[in-house]
C-alpha cells in the first residue's frame, strides 16, 4: 500500500514522539513550570525565601549536598573497550579439505570409511572455507594430544592476541593491567592460562586474576560481563585485560560417533584479547548492555554440548543434533530480557499491542506475535560463528538479511568456529571493511555449553584508524560467494572419499 507524504510525515512524528517519550514529557513539564514561574515576579520569590527560618535553608543546602554526594558514590562507572586484538594464523597452519581427507585416511586409528565420508560431508556443508587453520598438533600423524602440544598452542595464540592488543594501544603497558580474565573452555592446565599470561608479560604482583573454563563459546562475553561488574565499582582508570581462546590440541576426537566427530570439522584455532577500562580516554567502544541467559535447567539444553567418552573410551565433545534449535530457544529467552533495554519504544509498543491482541482474541483467532526489528536498535550484528546451522537459526529467528549476517558467515568461512573469540573476529571484519562509524551500535550474540546465551551491546566511540588485524591480508577477497547447500546433493568431496579410500588401501 503506497502511503502519501502526509501519512509518512505523521508516522515519522509519532515514531519520534513515542521513541523519545520521556524527553518530550520532561520538556512539557519544564515548559509548564517556567510558564507558571513567569507570572510570579522575582522579588516575590525572593521575599518568600527570606521569610523561611534560616535553619531550614541551612538544612536544605546540607541535604542537597549529601544527596549529590550519595548519587555520585552510588553511580556505576561507564565501561569502555579500549582496544582488541586477534591471533592471525600463518598459512602453515592451513587445513584445506583435501588435507583433512588425506589425513583421515593416513590416520593409524581405526576410522571407518563411513565416518570419513560423513565428516567430509559435514565439512563441505559447514560453511567453513579452505583457509581455516588447526594447531600443529593436528598436523601430526597421529595427532599430538600431549600437554606440551596444548601449552605450545596456548602460548602461540594467546600471546599473539595479547601482543596485538598492546601494539595497538601504545599508551597502555602490561604493568598498567589491574585485572586479568582468561577464558578457555575445554583445556585447563596447572598453573592456569591466567598465570601463563602473568608470567609472560610480567604483570604486577597485585594483579587480580581469574580463569574461566568449561563455559564454551559464550565465555568471551561472560568475561566481558564479569569485567563490567568489576569496572563499574573500581577506582577510575582501572584496566582489565581479557583473553578468550579455545585450545584444541588435546581435543582431536579419534572415534566414530557422528555427534563427536562434528567438533573436529567445526573448531579451528583462534584467540582474541581485549582491554577494558572505566576511563573514556583512548576508548574505542562504550559498553552498553550485557544480558546473560542460562537454560541449563532444561535437561536437553544441559546435555546439548557435552564432554564425555564414547563407548570405546575415546574422549570428545558431543554436539547435539538439536543444538541450533536449542540456541534458538535460548536466544528467544535472552531477547525477552535484552529487547526492552535496547529497542526503541515504537518496536516495544508494537510487541505489546500484538500481545494484547493475542490475549483479547484468545480462542477466536490465531494472532502471530510481532517480531521486533532489531535493526532499528543496531547497525551491526555479530552472531557467534558456531556453524552454518547456528547462524541460519539466528538469521531466521530475528528476520535478518544476508547483509546483516555477513560478518558472521565470512568469519566462519575464513577462520572457522574459533569459539569465544569468534565475535571479535567479526568485529574486526566490520572494521576492516570500513563499515564501523562513530556512534554505530553493535550487538554481539554468543552461545555456549551449559546452555548459555549472551548478548552484549557496544557503541562505537572511535572507529579503527586502519584495517590492520586478522583480516589484513584477505579482506579484499571478502565477502565470498558461499556454495548453495542442497539437502539432496551428495557433495563431490564426500563422494570421492570411497575412491580415495580404495587408493590409499592399495
Ligand atoms: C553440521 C551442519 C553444518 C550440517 O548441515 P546440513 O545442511 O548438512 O544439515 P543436516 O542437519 O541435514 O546434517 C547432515 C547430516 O549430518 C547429521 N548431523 C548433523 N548434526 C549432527 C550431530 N550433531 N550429531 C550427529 N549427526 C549430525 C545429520 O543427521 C545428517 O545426517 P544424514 O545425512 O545421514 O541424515 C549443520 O547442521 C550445523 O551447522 N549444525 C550446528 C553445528 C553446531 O552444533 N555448532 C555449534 C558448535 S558448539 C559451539 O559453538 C558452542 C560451544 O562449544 O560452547
Amino acid at each position: 500500500m503506497g502511503s502519501s507524504p502526509h501519512v509518512k510525515f505523521l508516522m515519522m512524528v509519532s515514531r519520534l514522539v513515542v521513541d523519545n517519550f520521556f524527553g518530550v514529557f520532561a520538556v512539557a513539564v519544564a515548559a509548564a513550570v517556567v510558564g507558571r514561574a513567569w507570572l510570579i515576579r522575582p522579588e516575590e520569590i525572593l521575599d518568600q525565601m527570606l521569610t523561611l527560618p534560616r535553619v531550614y535553608v541551612f538544612l536544605a543546602v546540607i541535604l542537597a549536598a549529601a544527596l549529590e554526594k550519595m548519587r555520585r558514590m552510588r553511580r556505576l562507572r561507564d565501561v569502555y573497550l579500549v582496544e582488541y586484538g586477534c591471533f592471525r594464523p600463518k598459512p602453515c597452519y592451513r587445513t584445506p579439505f583435501a588435507t583433512c581427507l588425506e589425513h583421515a585416511h593416513l590416520m593409524p586409528y581405526l576410522v571407518d570409511e563411513e565416518s570419513v565420508a560423513f565428516a567430509m560431508r559435514l565439512l563441505e556443508r559447514s560453511g567453513l572455507g579452505e583457509e581455516t587453520c588447526v594447531p600443529d598438533a593436528y598436523h601430526y600423524m597421529p595427532p599430538d594430544r600431549s600437554l606440551k602440544a596444548s601449552r605450545d598452542e596456548a602460548e602461540l595464540v594467546m600471546f599473539a592476541a595479547v601482543d596485538d592488543v598492546f601494539a595497538k594501544t601504545a599508551v597502555i603497558k602490561p604493568a598498567d593491567i589491574d585485572v586479568l580474565i582468561v577464558n578457555c573452555s575445554i583445556f585447563t592446565p596447572v598453573p592456569v592460562f591466567a598465570d601463563m599470561v602473568v608470567n609472560k608479560y610480567k604483570l604486577r604482583s597485585d594483579v587480580k586474576i581469574m580463569n574461566l573454563s568449561g563455559m564454551g563459546c559464550s565465555a568471551g562475553l561472560v568475561s566481558v560481563g564479569l569485567a563490567r561488574k568489576i569496572l563499574q565499582v573500581a577506582p577510575a582508570d582501572t584496566r582489565v585485560l581479557i583473553v578468550s581462546t579455545e585450545i584444541l590440541s588435546s581435543q582431536y576426537y579419534v572415534g566414530t560417533e557422528r555427534a563427536m566427530l562434528l567438533p573436529n570439522c567445526l573448531f579451528r584455532m583462534g584467540a582474541a584479547a581485549m582491554i577494558l577500562s572505566n576511563s573514556p580516554s583512548e576508548a574505542r567502544f562504550r559498553l552498553r548492555r550485557v544480558v546473560r541467559t542460562v537454560t541449563a535447567a532444561r535437561d536437553a539444553d544441559y546435555r546439548c554440548v557435552f564432554q564425555e567418552e564414547d563407548d570405546k573410551g575415546n574422549t570428545g565433545i558431543r554436539l547435539s543434533k538439536d543444538l541450533a534449535t536449542t540456541a534458538g530457544y535460548a536466544l528467544k529467552n535472552n531477547i525477552a530480557a535484552f529487547g526492552p533495554l535496547v529497542l526503541p519504544a515504537t518496536e516495544q509498543l508494537l510487541v505489546a499491542l500484538s500481545l494484547l491482541k493475542r490475549r483479547l482474541l484468545r480462542g477466536r483467532a490465531k494472532v502471530r506475535l510481532y517480531r521486533p526489528d532489531f535493526r532499528t536498535a543496531f547497525e551491526h550484528i555479530c552472531i557467534h560463528a558456531g556453524g552454518r546451522g547456528v547462524i541460519d537459526e539466528v538469521q531466521d529467528g530475528l528476520g535478518l538479511s544476508d547483509d546483516d549476517v555477513e560478518a558472521s558467515r565470512m568469519t566462519l568461512h575464513r577462520f572457522g568456529n574459533t569459539s569465544s573469540s569468534s565475535v571479535l573476529y567479526e568485529l574486526a571484519y566490520l572494521e576492516a571493511k570500513g563499515r564501523m562509524k562513530k556512534d554505530d551500535r553493535v550487538w554481539m550474540i554468543s552461545f555456549g555449553a551449559g546452555f548459555d546465551c549472551n548478548s552484549v551491546s557496544w557503541e562505537c566511540v572511535k572507529p579503527a584508524g586502519d584495517a590492520d588485524g586478522p583480516w589484513a591480508e584477505c579482506i579484499a577477497r571478502y565477502p565470498v560467494q558461499l556454495p548453495e547447500i542442497d539437502k539432496d546433493i551428495r557433495t563431490t568431496l564426500a563422494s570421492t572419499v570411497k575412491v580415495w579410500g580404495n587408493e590409499f588401501r592399495r
